[in-house]
């Protein structure tokens, strides 16, 4: 027997397939990313395929990657035969159609947030997968919340869980990017932006949001025309729980993200700073500084490598071990209301259906 031979009979015994043969759908700042870590970093994949609307853009990621197929049609790569698995990093529009395709095919895939863009079609697809799981026994979506991978994010759950501060009472977050892209609205810092702390709260505290306060402050001059950066989001649990969001867009300066849990005995905080602390002269005399990360692609960059590894090994498994369906589901109903209750300036309940 050759070497690869006895490599195959190995797998075939033990029912682990060879590298899942991955299709990337959108390879704009995400899925470009992605493609590169499934290339350079994750092992037990390879990036078979990519596809997105602008094919150039497609044509020059594909180039990096040998053996790479463009296929123009994001349904047809779905579809496609020599693919296993699907990772979404389209502009969330097209998400509701190409995780359903997914699902109705059978194969995992890894879907950016959001997992679609309102309540209804999300719990749609939270529907669709349940069918699936009732006719084979295999759960098929993970949805891109890739805080929960943060080395620091999962420490603070684990500290929480094993009573390390007592009882969790009160989260305070800071959420500030350096800038956003044109286009975005007070309403998608909400969806997009603010999502993220929906699901870190979910996480931290094991329990789903009730009711959802936003309150507008002065707008920063840096904002774009229209915009009310920075805003302040109350999340309150079913427990009685709550969760201060500062969520900042247009800072200027750097991407901090920042989460403090106060507890009946104590408290505990993450996203201080990573790496040196460095003392240098400055215009008073010395001062002590360290770097903030300027990006989410440096901040959660090893979170992101994490996410996508646990995703290909649940996925050769035939399981999902991350941020499933109902993750994605609770956290547009939490953010359906965020909206509403920015429009309406009240206190605005969750509405969800019972798990
Ligand atoms: N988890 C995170 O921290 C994080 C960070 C950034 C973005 N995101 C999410 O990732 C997704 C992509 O965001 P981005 O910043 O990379 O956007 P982007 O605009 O940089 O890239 C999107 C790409 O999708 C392509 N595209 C357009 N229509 C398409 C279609 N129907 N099918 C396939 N591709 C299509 C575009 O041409 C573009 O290249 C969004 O859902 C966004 O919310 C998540
Ligand atoms: O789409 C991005 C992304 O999800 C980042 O993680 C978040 O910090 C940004 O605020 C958001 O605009």
């Amino acid at each position: 027997m050759t070497a690869t031979e006895v490599l195959s009979a190995v797998r075939a015994a033990v029912s682990v397939p060879a590298d899942l043969r991955v299709a990337v759908l959108g390879v704009g700042l995400m899925g470009a990313d992605h493609v590169a870590r499934l290339h350079g970093r994750v092992s037990g994949a390879r990036v078979a395929v990519v596809s997105d609307a602008a094919t150039d853009r497609a044509g020059r990621v594909a180039a990096g990657v040998p053996g790479c197929r463009v296929v123009t049609d994001p349904l047809a790569a779905v579809a496609d035969p020599e693919v296993d698995a699907v990772v979404i990093a389209s502009p969330g529009r097209f998400h509701e159609e190409q995780v359903l395709a997914c699902i109705d095919r059978g194969i995992p895939v890894l879907c950016e947030k959001p997992l679609t863009m309102d309540a209804d079609s999300s719990l749609a697809v939270v529907r669709a997968e349940d069918a699936h799981a009732a006719r084979t026994g295999r759960r098929l979506v993970q949805v891109g919340f890739m805080r929960r991978f943060d080395p620091e994010y999962a420490a603070l759950r684990e500290l929480i869980a094993a009573g390390g501060i007592g009882e969790p009472l009160v989260v305070h977050c800071a959420h500030r990017n350096p800038a956003v892209p044109a286009g975005v609205t007070t309403e998608s810092i909400v969806n997009d932006s603010v999502v993220h702390e929906v699901d870190v709260a979910r996480f931290l505290l094991d329990e789903e949001i009730a009711a959802v306060t936003v309150l507008r402050p002065r707008a920063t001059r840096h904002a774009a025309q229209g915009l009310s950066d920075p805003l302040l989001v109350l999340l309150e649990t079913v427990g009685g729980r709550m969760v201060d969001v500062e969520c900042f867009v247009s800072t200027g300066l750097a991407y901090e993200v920042r989460t403090e849990v106060v507890g009946e005995d104590g408290s505990a905080m993450i996203g201080l700073h990573k790496g040196m602390v460095r003392q240098h002269t400055g215009p008073g005399g010395a001062v002590r500084s360290t770097a903030v990360a300027p990006g989410f692609r440096e901040r959660f960059g090893l979170a992101y490598d994490l996410e996508v590894q646990r995703w290909v090994d649940a996925a050769r498994r035939g399981t999902v071990d991350g941020p499933g369906v109902w993750d994605g589901y609770a956290a547009q109903a939490v953010c359906a209301a965020g909206v509403e209750a920015l429009r309406t300036g009240r206190r605005t309940e969750v509405r969800m259906e019972q798990r």
